[in-house]
């Protein structure tokens, strides 16, 4: 069944507004030269509040292991999402050391960006255009893919369907396409559900 991450939550009303359309996971961003970004702090704080059946997705950008793990293992996160230059080496440490998902984000450009990745040991594989811009890439380079990952890039309520039926990821994330004035926005967060969940039966 096609998931949903619905990423960048960072006001006490996103959290509210998750738990009335209940996507699969959430994304909290540890990242300071983000607008969207959030303390460990506040995380904790939203992880209290957030449904338990929402996982929580923290993204990362050539952070210090050691503040990965601490929010792993103190349970404010449940999934480890590495949006920079991280390793093989970086992923798999993180698996050994918390027994976590660990997600690797790729950049993709072209179609060799894809393959370097597809032998990883990461738990899943997102494949973006850059770090929650908005912009969409080209979907054709995805095809034949034999494991689970996430799209991300620029999707919203106009092209979501399109990306679902045409690229077939196990999940769909989102950030800029459910903002408005680059805050979330709970109608765009309602339609995106909807139209999930009219996809969903498909499968
Ligand atoms: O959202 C951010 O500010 C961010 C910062 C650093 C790394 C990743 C970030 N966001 C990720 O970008 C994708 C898609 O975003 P969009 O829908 O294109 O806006 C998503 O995975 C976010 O986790």
């Amino acid at each position: 069944m096609m998931k949903v991450k619905m990423c960048g939550l960072y006001r006490p009303e996103d959290i509210d507004y998750a738990n009335e359309v209940q996507p699969d996971y959430v994304g909290f961003v540890f990242y300071e030269k983000s607008h969207r970004a959030v303390t460990k702090e506040q995380a904790a704080e939203y992880r209290k509040k957030l449904l338990p059946g929402i996982r929580t997705v923290g993204v990362f950008v050539n952070e210090d292991p050691k503040n990965i793990i601490e929010l792993l293992e103190e349970g404010i996160l449940d999934v480890a999402q590495l949006h920079g230059d991280e390793t093989e080496e970086d992923i798999q440490y993180l698996q050994a050391v918390c027994h976590k998902p660990v997600i690797k984000a790729v950049k993709v450009r072209d179609r060799y960006d894809v393959e370097a990745w597809l032998d990883s040991s990461a738990d899943y594989l997102l494949f973006d255009n850059g770090m929650g811009a908005g912009q969409v890439f080209d979907w054709s380079v995805l095809g034949g893919i034999d494991r689970e990952f996430f799209l991300a890039g620029g999707l919203q309520a106009a092209n979501l369907t399109e990306a679902m039926e045409v690229v077939r990821p196990y999940a769909v994330d989102l950030s800029s396409g459910i903002e408005s004035d680059r805050k979330k926005d709970p109608e765009k967060m309602r339609r995106i559900m909807e139209l999930v969940e009219r996809y969903r039966p498909q499968l």
